[in-house]
């Protein structure tokens, strides 16, 4: 059961001037003085005692929004939202970019910062929302500040996603770090109070031990151990965005930041899900298991995800002492599933199949594969890039149990996901089916 605290908006000083209904008029005094309630509150929640006498009501902050907004929409205190999504045109980035446009009505301007731009963005540039297209590198300091200038919020997505071997530790320690550290710096330099971070589960895990975590949520305790570049990279650059938490910015107030923890994301524009396709398409219709079906994997679907960072954006700036600093796991109603049964939800009604009930092959000959792609990958080098899916690493991640449960973000910010697991599967499956159609 959340605290909540009642609050008397006797105290409020627009409240006690005017009527209830003259509040509209004052609605972001009356909000930033709730907003200040909830924050000296203790615990998840507050309510609000509605004044005058006589007439009173009790909301939460939440619905009190919800009433002021449509008289904030109207009125000339509306506040336009300068939003910037850097990693824009990835694969979640686009997805966080197209739910910013449909479900943030306060933007009046969107800035996608991508080392390459694509050229769906030039069928946003039609709409309302001026959106600008910033091709840059958040490695270079100087074009993260010339991108942050301005900016109210920094959704922060820009990554080197490479468990595969292709970029070297170096480089992904460059993006991942350096470029997370250089949108710190951009934020702080300009005034830029609010950043959302997209983390990852594997700042958690699966460790080097290969220990499960068996729908474990924030808080459960487990040995975050890690060796490989990527979650090395994404760990240390997630510590760097809840560290400047609070750190003031141009202006003197306080960064407010957070970050989110996708398990492995799912939907359309999905890369290794196509390259699994088209696996199976080469090996006539099937693929072969090679992970047990008990090995559950942790899957959400981007929609959902990308719904999620657009709640947490608009969020912090009114729950900022509860949120500012946290970590929230990204989930919603997905099954629990092993990775390769997972897939088949949306492979197996575009014609592949699942061969064997259990792995074909025995883990350790799987083990004596990945080794042999490693030194392949490492003799080729200097001639080639040989970067196969398996590999010591992503055979570890896919043979150990990672699977989150979770109600943090629901309880701090209201998130439910907006994408049912019907929804999910018919729009990834619809995806898939589009790829076969344009293949032939
Ligand atoms: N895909 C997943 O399953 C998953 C799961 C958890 C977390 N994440 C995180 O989500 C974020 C997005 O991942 P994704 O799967 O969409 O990857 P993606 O590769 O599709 O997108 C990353 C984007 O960042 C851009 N980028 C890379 N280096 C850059 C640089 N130096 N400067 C500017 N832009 C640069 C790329 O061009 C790309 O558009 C990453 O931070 C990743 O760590 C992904
Ligand atoms: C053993 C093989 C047959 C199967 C190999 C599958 C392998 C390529 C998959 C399995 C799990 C996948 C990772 C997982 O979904 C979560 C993430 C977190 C995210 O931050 C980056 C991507 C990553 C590491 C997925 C990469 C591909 C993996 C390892």
């Amino acid at each position: 059961m959340p605290v909540q605290r009642r609050v008397a908006t006797r105290g409020c000083p627009v409240a006690r001037e005017w009527g209830l209904e003259r509040w509209r008029l004052g609605c972001s005094l009356f909000l930033e003085w709730a907003r200040r309630e909830e924050e000296q509150a203790e615990g998840d929640g507050v309510l609000l005692a509605c004044w005058p006498r006589g007439r009173e009501k009790t909301a939460s902050l939440g619905t009190l929004r919800r009433w002021l907004q449509p008289g904030m929409a109207d009125s000339a205190q509306a506040q336009k939202l300068v939003y910037l999504v850097t990693g824009g045109c990835g694969f979640l980035g686009e997805h966080v970019v197209r739910m910013l446009l449909q479900q943030e009505p306060r933007l009046c301007e969107l800035r996608i910062f991508d080392l390459h731009l694509d050229p769906w963005l030039e069928e946003l540039k039609t709409g309302p929302v001026q959106v600008t297209a910033i091709q840059g590198d958040v490695t270079q300091a100087h074009e993260v500040a010339a991108a942050v200038a301005g900016a109210h919020v920094v959704i922060h997505t820009a990554g080197l996603v490479d468990v595969f071997g292709r970029a070297s530790p170096e480089t992904i320690h460059e993006v991942n770090v350096q470029g997370t550290q250089n949108v710190i710096e951009a934020c702080v330099q300009s005034g830029t109070r609010f950043l959302v971070y997209t983390s990852s589960m594997e700042v958690v895990g699966p460790n080097v031990k290969g220990q499960p975590f068996y729908r474990g949520n924030e808080n459960t305790p487990y040995e975050a151990a890690h060796r490989h570049p990527y979650p090395c990279s994404k760990a240390l650059a997630e510590r760097l965005v809840l560290e400047a938490n609070g750190r003031k910015v141009r202006g003197g107030l306080p960064l407010v930041t957070c970050a989110l923890r996708p398990t492995g994301i799912y939907g359309e524009g999905h890369q290794i899900m196509r390259d699994f396709y088209h696996q199976g398409l080469r090996l006539g219709g099937r693929l072969f298991r090679a992970i047990p079906a008990s090995v559950e994997h942790g899957r959400v679907y981007v929609g959902n995800v990308a719904w999620m960072h657009v709640l947490v954006a608009r969020e912090l700036e009114h729950r900022a002492a509860l949120m500012g600093g946290q970590v929230y796991f990204c989930y919603d109603n997905s099954p629990y599933k092993s990775y390769e049964d997972f897939n088949m939800e949306f492979l197996g009604p575009c014609g592949l199949r699942l061969v064997g009930a259990r792995p074909l092959l025995p883990y350790w000959l799987l083990v004596l594969l990945a080794a042999l792609n490693a030194l392949l990958q490492w003799l080729l080098r200097p001639l080639l890039l040989y970067a196969p899916l398996l590999n010591p690493y992503t055979l570890a991640v896919a043979n150990t149990t990672f699977t989150v449960s979770t109600d943090k973000a629901q309880r701090h910010f209201g998130y439910e996901p907006l994408f049912s697991w019907e929804e999910s599967r018919t729009r990834t499956i619809r995806w898939v089916q589009a790829m076969e159609g344009s293949a032939q």
